[in-house]
């Protein structure tokens, strides 16, 4: 799997930003000449349940992605990061703080316009694939643009699905694809929206290690070839290691960060850090 005529230079990477001890506004780390995050949030406080028995998931959280980075957000069992994931991706509020992704403030939508926004600006990746059972590979593939009435752009469709090896499946149904090439196919639908971020939530959890390291040196593709963003929860250090730069969080806050990662240290933070 890769890119045609894949260029091997990153494309622009300003490095990630996070607050360390979530005491500092994200904004106020920035030089005024860092472009905006691609996604970010400030003082990001959730609070499940309430009273007593309430968990408080994230802990005053300030973190910022920059655009055209592949990052890994990395932690115990519990510490919060799908919950993060969920909360910069729209798909849970905060209990309070602010999310943006890019310009717009999330936390200032309503359920439809966060609808709108999830489904033209964001692209998901999940374990479990999700991907419609009744369909084609081409019709689940084509559903976000389906959803928003937008046309395919057909030689976009053909670059992914070639690249991604699955350009002779399209006729097929997801029973009728192995779980690498039902990934590659969610992978597609991911990113044929063009979105400013994919978020992916333990995308190789259910591959063999060989799938699961061809799709991740894909994903790191599209971020050099054509500065995809991509933020990516895993427990596993060896995914952390494609990635440029790793997020640790302990307990709801962001406990450290690790650029350019190698699985060791990855291990080591982890190690640290009681996970
Ligand atoms: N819907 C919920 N209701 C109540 N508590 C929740 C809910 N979702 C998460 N939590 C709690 O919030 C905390 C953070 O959970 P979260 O799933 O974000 O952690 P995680 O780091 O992704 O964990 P894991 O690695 O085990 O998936 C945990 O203590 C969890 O039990």
């Amino acid at each position: 799997m890769s890119f045609p005529n894949g260029s091997q230079q990153p494309a622009a990477a300003p490095s990630e930003q996070g607050g360390g001890n979530g005491q500092h506004g994200f904004a106020g780390q920035l030089a005024e000449s860092e472009p905006a995050p691609a996604t970010s949030g400030s003082a990001l406080v959730k609070v499940y349940g309430s009273g007593e028995a309430g968990v408080r998931a994230l802990d005053n959280v300030d973190i910022g992605f920059a655009g055209g980075r592949f990052s890994a957000i990395m932690g115990p069992s519990g510490s919060g990061k799908s919950t993060l994931m969920h909360c910069l991706a729209g798909l849970d509020t905060p209990t309070s703080g602010r999310v943006m992704l890019g310009e717009t403030d999330l936390t200032g939508l309503s359920d439809k316009q966060l609808t709108l926004t999830r489904r033209d600006r964001i692209g998901f990746l999940f374990q479990s694939f999700n991907l419609l059972p009744t369909l084609t590979a081409e019709q689940n593939i084509l559903l976000p643009l389906e959803l928003s009435g937008r046309k395919p752009d057909r030689q976009w469709l053909n670059e992914l699905t070639e690249s991604l090896g699955i350009d002779q499946r399209l006729r097929h149904r997801p029973s009728e694809l192995s779980g690498g090439q039902q990934q590659r196919v969610a992978v597609a639908r991911a990113l044929v929206t063009r979105p400013e971020v994919v978020f992916a939530d333990e995308p190789t959890g259910a591959l063999d290690s060989k799938s699961g390291a061809n799709l991740l040196e894909f994903l790191r593709g599209s971020v050099r070839q054509f500065g995809q963003t991509v933020v990516m929860v895993t427990h596993d250090p060896v995914a952390a290691s494609h990635a440029d730069s790793v997020v640790l969080l302990a307990d709801g806050n962001i406990a450290g960060r690790i650029e350019e990662p190698t699985q060791e240290a990855v291990l080591d933070s982890l190690r640290r850090l009681g996970g």
